[in-house]
């Protein structure tokens, strides 16, 4: 006689999981991915102009002061303190002046003075300057209400930065305030590591590749592809599109033997779970090597952590939603840290919750989110991980602890604005 068969429990929870198997935490995934990076060792020397993006390999060590000398920080007058007292000042004024890039040339004597333009080094004899709107001058004399503070008004020689400090360490990913620093500081190149190059493949028999033939009813474009390759291009990487390929192992085998060899990263997206054509998630157990899969994270749990012929491999869930969260709290710093840079922690602020949700503890989740008028973080309407108008709609994340089960209007809650993702 047949034994009839008897399904689960119901419980339609995709973060159910069968008996005995765990979702791995967020954070250790993350500990995991990062144990598990290389950065690259090669360098490269580029002038400053073009630096802007890149990663620092040694050091930036000024080899100048920065001001190079004592200076003054307004236009007014400059003279020696010690000449000076309290009640009004008059000193006669020297036939002359000092501007920024003409410096003059004499020391001004004890008890003079001399018109002095903002940026101009302190000639021989002044260390205090008064500023203009606080003097009556006739041409000849100058006249102030004193006392005046030693030193006011000017900037000592190497303040900001002395010759021989360090202005920026390795692994600095350098930035346009960045390129000035080091322009002040006479720094006319930079060795920095070589671009890091990533890989972008997607999967699946549903998507048309763009630019590609109008997608028919059981078709969709192809949204991850061009977004990945943005991300990765804004991170400072070069993006190799390795294109699409169809849910055929042969062929995601092939792309990803390609991948492994022209780059340094690969991401797909799509085929990343555990149905009958989620064959990147198969090929990346059976063939590579997975470190980790089923993280306790939504949108994304499929995401796939690997390894493929030797090249890190990450395995994005192919909703756009979870693709993008996926990139952004795993890929990034990866990819960042592969390129010699630090690692990057996410780093948000706490704002109040605009919103009520109710979650099961033991999962991170990341809500698309914007800051409302009101200053409280508002959260897209559906938490589809499909809904890409989502993406746009929103100017960051909110993240949610593991441990979180309910959230009430007001409530501190985690902002990640994209611009802290770079984006
Ligand atoms: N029985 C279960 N089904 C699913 C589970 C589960 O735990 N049990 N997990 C769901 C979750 S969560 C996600 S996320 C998806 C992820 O699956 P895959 O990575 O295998 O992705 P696909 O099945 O290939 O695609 C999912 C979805 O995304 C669309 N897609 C894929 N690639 C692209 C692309 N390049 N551009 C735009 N959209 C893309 C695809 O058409 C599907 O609609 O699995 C759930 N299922
Ligand atoms: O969590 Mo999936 O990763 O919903 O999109």
């Amino acid at each position: 006689m047949n034994t009839p068969l008897i399904p689960p429990r119901l419980r339609d929870d995709c973060m159910a999981m069968p008996q005995g198997v765990s979702w791995i935490p967020v954070d250790q995934a993350l500990t995991r991915l990062r144990d598990g990076i290389t950065p690259v060792a090669q360098t490269e020397t580029v002038p400053l102009p073009q630096a802007g993006g890149r990663v620092l390999a040694r050091p930036a060590i000024a080899r100048r002061s920065n001001p190079p000398a004592a200076n003054s920080a307004v236009d007014g007058y400059g003279f020696a303190h010690a000449a000076t007292g309290s009640g009004i000042q008059r000193l006669p004024l020297v036939q002359g002046r000092a501007a920024a890039g003409q410096p003059w040339p004499h020391a001004v004597p004890m008890g003079h003075a001399i018109r002095i333009l903002t940026g101009a080094i302190l000639p021989e004899g002044v260390d205090t300057v008064v500023l203009e709107e606080d003097c009556a001058t006739d041409g000849r004399i100058v006249a102030f209400d004193g006392p005046v503070r030693r030193g006011a008004n000017t900037r000592k020689a190497g303040e900001d930065v002395a010759r021989g400090a360090t202005a920026l360490p390795a692994g600095h990913v350098l930035r346009a305030p960045d390129l000035a620093l080091l322009a002040a500081l006479a720094i006319r190149e930079v060795e920095v590591f070589r671009p890091l190059r990533v890989a972008v493949l997607s999967t699946g028999d549903e998507i048309v590749p763009w630019p590609g033939q109008p997608a028919g009813p059981h078709q969709i474009p192809d949204a991850n592809r061009p977004m990945l390759l943005e991300l990765v291009t804004r991170w400072g990487a070069k993006a190799i599109d390795l294109g699409h390929v169809r849910d055929d192992p042969a062929a995601i085998r092939a792309v990803l033997d390609r991948g492994a060899e022209q780059a340094d990263v690969i991401l797909t997206s799509g085929g990343a779970s555990a149905g009958d054509e989620d064959h990147v998630s198969a090929l990346l157990r059976t063939e590579g090597r997975l470190s980790s899969w089923r993280i306790a994270l939504k949108p994304g749990r499929p995401l796939a952590i690997a390894e493929w012929r030797g090249v890190p491999v990450l395995g994005l869930p192919g909703n756009p939603v979870a693709a993008l969260v996926c990139a952004l709290v795993f890929a990034r710093p990866a990819i960042l840290r592969m390129a010699g840079a630090d690692w990057p922690e996410r780093r948000g602020f706490l704002v109040p919750a605009g919103f009520e949700k109710t979650k099961k503890a033991g999962r991170r989740e990341f809500l698309r989110a914007r800051i409302g008028t009101d200053g409280q973080a508002e959260v897209f309407a559906s938490e589809g991980s499909g809904r890409i108008s989502g993406l746009s709609w929103a100017t960051g994340l909110v993240e949610l602890p593991d441990q979180a089960i309910s959230i009430r209007p007001g409530d501190p809650v985690l902002f990640l604005p994209y611009g802290s993702f770079g984006l």
